[in-house]
């Protein structure tokens, strides 16, 4: 049976030209003009996928795609240039995207691969389903630093003591306080998390140990706290290290003798949460310069386990990137070239875990489904070819001249290596060649 698309986009010329090339492809293609156009063409049909200009003047990409909640396969229509879009409109469910002006082997080959994936999607649904009846997230990496710190979590775990994580920022700390929990007594409880990071002080307080009814203006009800809805869980305390002086006196209170007052109140309440804090600051230091409470400290600092940067467990780079790949890839797993997992391998990761899953997650955006992660897939710049960047101009530039003044000079530092430059640039070669085209770069 002929497949069915339909093709939302205002610009009447090129809509009426795609769908030509649509139907001269061996499908049916349908048009509209708006938003509102199309939502009428889906009342009346089901088109096998969807192919969306990321602006429309009744409403934007991201928002239809929320709107239609998965239902169809959704390829984006995205300017020139504007990968950031497409990430994001993949982000939000989007299948796959096109760059305008639209290549039309690019065009029928995606089309082609999104309809091909969107049937497997349905085969592998039952598969799915049942892996996501969920495994607790495990930690990914067997360097030694890794082990090391498995194994101070099964020694803590079954244990009541309070455990304070250190290590920097999307190292992984969380990830160890679930382990801690999941590996506990506790792990039928509940683990509370709570982040301090933004809240007014007050406001965090209240938030911690809730507050009695007129405690302040607006307190016009009482409100229990985190640390009561964690009973008998764990109750997990991010950013301990930007905690002010009045709750950092509350905490120890409550860690030593379990006990706590909401704001406002006068009854002492009692709680058996279980303590586990974690930071990404030097509060050894700051507890020496007077800035964090030193009782505080030597109560947290009991037990702790240190999660070291990913810089110093590179072996762990390689297994994290093939769980990421796998995590985001919307059908089989990507496989990763070895030319891009050196260039994991050898990346600084200032951002750790973290940035190494976003990068890998933009990556299989960028890779498309069913293929290979690249070098040119990875938007980041290699270590060691030198980030300060200064570009000259008379008077104020425009972007366009920006943009011609980067590439000649990315170009000329890689020696003309088309591949490599585009990679730095997190565009595809397809696109530096346009690029180079356009601006008659040599
Ligand atoms: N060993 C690991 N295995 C698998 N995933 C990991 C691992 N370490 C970190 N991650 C993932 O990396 C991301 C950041 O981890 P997490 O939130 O635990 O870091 P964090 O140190 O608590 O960060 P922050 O200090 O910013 O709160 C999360 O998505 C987490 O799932």
């Amino acid at each position: 049976m002929k497949k069915t698309l339909l093709v939302v986009d205002d610009d009447a010329t090129f809509n009426k030209l795609l769908l030509r090339q649509l139907e001269g492809m061996g499908f049916t293609a349908v048009g509209a003009a708006s938003w509102r156009e199309g939502q009428a063409r889906l009342a009346e049909m089901e088109p096998d996928a969807i192919i969306l200009d990321f602006k429309l003047p009744d409403s934007d990409g991201d928002r239809i795609i929320e709107e239609l909640r998965g239902q169809y396969p959704v390829i984006v229509l995205t300017g020139f240039g504007s990968i950031r879009n497409a990430v994001s409109a993949i982000r939000q469910g989007a299948t796959d995207y096109l760059t305008k002006p639209v290549d039309l082997d690019e065009l029928e080959l995606t089309v082609r691969r999104v309809l091909e994936n969107a049937e497997l999607k349905r085969f592998n649904q039952f598969y799915r389903n049942r892996l996501a009846s969920r495994r607790p997230a495990s930690l990914i990496g067997d360097s030694r630093a890794m082990r090391e710190v498995r194994a101070m979590i099964d020694a803590v775990a079954p244990t009541d003591a309070t455990v304070l994580i250190l290590g920097e920022s999307g190292s992984g700390k969380e990830m160890v306080a679930q382990a801690i929990h999941q590996h506990s007594a506790r792990a039928g409880r509940e683990m509370v998390t709570v982040d301090s990071c933004g809240l007014q002080e007050s406001l965090f307080e209240s938030e911690l140990f809730g507050h009695e009814r007129g405690a302040f203006t607006g307190a016009d009800r009482q409100k229990k706290g985190l640390i009561e809805e964690a009973v008998d869980g764990t109750l997990f305390l991010d950013e301990i290290g930007d905690v002010g002086a009045a709750i950092q006196a509350k905490l120890l209170r409550v860690m030593e003798s379990g006990t706590f007052r909401r704001l406002g109140g006068t009854k002492t309440l009692s709680t058996d949460a279980r303590f586990v804090v974690a930071t990404n600051r030097d509060i050894a230091r700051m507890s020496e310069e007077g800035s964090f409470r030193s009782d505080l400290y030597f109560r947290l600092s009991r037990f702790v386990i240190t999660v070291p940067p990913l810089r110093e467990r590179r072996e762990d780079i390689e297994p994290l990137a093939r769980h990421f790949a796998a995590e985001f890839s919307r059908v089989a797993p990507l496989t990763i070239t070895a030319e891009a997992m050196s260039l994991l391998r050898d990346h600084a990761w200032p951002g750790n875990v973290r940035e190494l899953r976003n990068a890998i997650e933009r990556a299989v955006i960028v890779a498309r489904p069913g293929l290979e992660i690249r070098a040119e897939h990875l938007g980041f710049i290699p270590r060691g070819s030198g980030s300060d960047v200064t570009l000259r101009f008379a008077g104020e530039p425009d972007l366009e001249e920006i943009e011609r003044t980067y590439l000649a000079q990315v170009l000329a530092r890689h020696g003309g290596n088309r591949q490599k430059a585009a990679a730095v640039l997190g565009i595809s070669e397809r696109n530096i060649y346009r690029l180079i085209e356009k601006y008659g770069v040599r």
